[in-house]
């Protein structure tokens, strides 16, 4: 048996630059990993079936689900015959902005390769991670990168220091689909500074950093669901230097110095959210 981790990410930065011909939109974002992980478990059986089983309830484990399509399609691609029972342990909340499907998705690629002994590397993985969603590129290589494009595009970057990262999920599930659909591109105001963040996290200075977080997508969920924007604020009140949506929402996350005040921050929120983690870059 063998076994991947998949680990869930936050946006840094997520910018939208303009909305494309073919329904995507061209974003620009500074994408991380953290030690919040799903573990996989792979399997061969016998007969020629891609099995499915999930720790979580209501997580589909037919074609719907990103871990099938991800062994189809390596399958597909190099004409293997075999069949594959995949076991995941679920620990990333799902539907929340923390890319855990497509993090899975791209730990099969890298789990069957693996077993298969395919020999792929990293960057031929993301290309066949791309087919399946735009988010699978960037988690087939994990750290830190700039992503671009649709998000497909990935440019890698140094690793940063493991900054402590409190994360708080409000009880509601956001459609990644619903959120882009909403967003009027050429209205928006504010863009983060791509750039700027690439720079502070070359210092490593969490206060840095922290002024540099920048997500244009905050404000059309924070309208769709205003409890989010009152959770952000909650954060901040707890004393996070700064705090952001991830993704598409409604995961918020602040990024800490020291573990004690990481450690105090979640206390305090537990008095208003069940799904609170602390974890740190990786
Ligand atoms: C919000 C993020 O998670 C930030 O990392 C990503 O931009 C979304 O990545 P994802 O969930 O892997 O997205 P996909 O599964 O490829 O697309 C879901 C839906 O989001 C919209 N979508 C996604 C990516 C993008 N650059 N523009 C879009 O408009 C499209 O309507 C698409 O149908
Ligand atoms: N392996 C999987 N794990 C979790 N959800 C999955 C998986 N495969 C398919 N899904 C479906 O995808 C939907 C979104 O789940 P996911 O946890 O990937 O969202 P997310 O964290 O918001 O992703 P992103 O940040 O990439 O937008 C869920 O409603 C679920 O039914």
């Amino acid at each position: 048996m063998l076994t991947e981790k998949a680990q869930a990410k936050i946006n840094l930065t997520l910018d939208v630059l303009h909305k494309r011909p073919d329904g995507y939109h061209e974003v620009e974002m500074v994408m991380q990993t953290v030690d919040l992980s799903d573990h996989l478990q792979f399997q061969e059986r016998a007969d020629a079936e891609i099995v499915l089983t999930c720790t979580a309830p209501y997580i589909p484990l037919d074609q719907r689900n990103l871990v099938y399509q991800a062994a189809h399609l390596m399958r597909e691609t190099y004409g293997i015959e075999k069949g594959i029972h995949i076991h995941i342990e679920k620990r990333i909340p799902v539907a929340a902005g923390l890319a855990g499907g497509s993090s899975d998705a791209a730990a099969t690629l890298r789990g069957l390769n693996r077993l298969w002994k395919l020999g792929l590397s990293l960057d031929e993985l993301a290309v066949l991670g791309a087919k399946i969603g735009s988010d699978v590129p960037f988690c087939i290589y994990g750290g830190t990168a700039i992503a671009r494009g649709r998000g497909e595009q990935i440019e890698r970057l140094p690793s940063v220091s493991p900054t402590w990262v409190v994360l708080v999920k409000p009880p509601i599930a956001v459609s990644t689909a619903d959120v882009y659909g909403r967003l009027r591109a050429d209205e928006i105001e504010h863009h983060p500074d791509t750039a700027g963040m690439v720079h502070a996290l070359t210092t490593g200075d969490v206060k840095q950093i922290s002024a540099g977080l920048g997500n244009v997508l905050e404000n059309v969920t924070f309208a769709m669901y205003p409890e989010v924007e009152r959770l952000k604020q909650q954060l901040l009140k707890f004393g996070a230097q700064g705090a952001l949506m991830s993704g598409s929402g409604p995961t918020l996350f602040a990024l800490v110095e020291r573990e004690q005040k990481a450690v105090r921050i979640c206390n305090a929120l537990r008095g208003f959210s069940r799904e609170v983690y602390l974890c740190r870059f990786f």
